[in-house]
């Protein structure tokens, strides 16, 4: 039987070696079956957005856990989930093992204590008109108390160097459109740890920034999560950027989680044909930019998604189970697993191969859904 949560819990979590193995440890956050469908407006039915489905994700102190997909594929609807910024269709949210579902103000501001959340855009998540002294007392004063004096300057200087904005009296002071991105992204960073969170959800932190300076904010992120013991979900359409900066990766496509394991193996030796064609569509491996554009396309329909299992228009492999089974995620050894019938015992399960082989050439995600619309259209 799990024991109850207690107040020392995070303490002594943090205490702990931050790299302890999940198998022993129990995850801080975690979702159960989550799904969120989305109503379409102006239809006059019942029609939705499948926009995640059934997903199931633990998140663990001192790790990270990266989401990675292309663009559409439910990344930002689950982390605003997990930041119950609006609510679930169904399937559950736990924090420590306990229902973590806010029901009201004084249960949502315990868990945004808790749970933090850092945007893609540090100029529109910080007020223009206000100073970063401002942005981070209000965020001590929700947080920690209404500290005064010597008390607040001491918090103000504790954020401001653990985001590494020193000498704190040369950022304090300054509006948000006298920084540059990446020190805008450290204040957003040092608003969330005045929260002294469990959790941080990053929704694509690095995106909007300079490249040059993209490195030095996940290696920030990565200091958190070592000497803070922070749990860390970093969502990303890079999944270069996936394998330096997260111990375990989850692909999502179209809604659903069709890969996870840890993010060296992931990337390196993909399971799930979609993740290959993820991977392959980068000509530069180690080119998170070429990456990054190679891995962007349209998204395929989530109001009616195709049945069985969501990848099959565009797979190469696909047989009639692929066309009518979902298929659950399999393990494929060592922790890993894939959704894809391939790994299954069935008899009628597809035969697998290398999925840039069989396009003929290195296609982009864009260009498989492209090459799929067209069949479509002749159909
Ligand atoms: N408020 C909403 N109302 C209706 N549909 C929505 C809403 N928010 C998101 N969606 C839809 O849900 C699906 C998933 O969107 P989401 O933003 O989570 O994807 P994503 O993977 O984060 O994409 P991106 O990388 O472009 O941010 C998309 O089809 C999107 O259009």
């Amino acid at each position: 039987m799990p024991t109850p949560p207690t107040a020392t819990d995070a303490a002594s979590r943090r205490a702990g070696d931050p790299h302890d193995t999940e198998g022993d440890a129990r995850p801080v956050l975690r979702a159960v079956k989550m799904r969120k469908h989305f109503p379409v407006r102006g239809f006059r039915s019942d029609k939705v957005v499948h926009a995640v489905d059934d997903v199931d994700l633990e998140l663990y102190a001192g790790r990270v856990v990266a989401l990675v997909g292309e663009s559409g594929s439910g990344k930002s609807t689950i982390a605003r989930l997990l930041a119950q910024l609006m609510p679930t269709t169904a399937g559950q949210i736990l924090l420590d093992g306990e229902d973590a579902t806010a029901r009201g103000r004084k249960s949502f501001r315990r868990y945004v204590k808790r749970v933090q959340m850092i945007f893609q855009d540090p100029f529109g998540s910080l007020n223009p008109v206000h100073t970063v002294r401002y942005h981070l007392t209000r965020s001590i004063r929700i947080h920690r108390g209404n500290l005064k004096g010597a008390e607040m300057e001491a918090a103000l200087d504790e954020l401001l160097d653990r985001v590494h904005l020193t000498p704190v009296d040369r950022y304090v002071d300054k509006y948000p459109h006298e920084l540059s991105g990446g020190q805008r992204q450290r204040v957003a960073i040092a608003r969330a740890l005045a929260a002294d969170p469990d959790v941080l959800l990053a929704d694509e932190p690095i995106s909007m920034l300079d490249v040059s300076i993209r490195l030095g904010i996940l290696n920030l992120l990565r200091d958190l999560r070592d000497r803070l013991g922070i749990a860390i979900l970093y969502i990303t359409h890079d999944i270069a950027s996936a394998r330096y900066f997260a111990d375990k990766t989850l692909v999502m496509y179209a809604g659903r989680v069709v890969e996870s394991g840890d993010s060296e193996s992931v990337t390196q030796d993909p399971k799930h044909p979609y993740t290959q064609l993820l991977i392959g569509s980068a000509p530069d491996p180690d080119d998170m930019e070429a990456r990054a554009r190679g891995a962007r396309g349209e998204a395929p329909s989530l109001v009616t998604p195709p049945p069985g299992c969501r990848f099959n228009p565009r797979c190469p492999f696909a047989t009639d189970l692929c066309r009518t089974e979902l298929p659950p995620l399999m393990d494929v050894g060592e922790g890993r697993k894939a959704a894809c019938w391939g790994y299954s015992d069935r008899p009628d399960r597809p035969e697998l191969g290398s999925v840039l082989d069989a396009y003929g050439e290195r296609p982009t995600v864009a260009a498989s859904a492209a090459a799929h619309d067209s069949e479509e259209a002749a159909r």
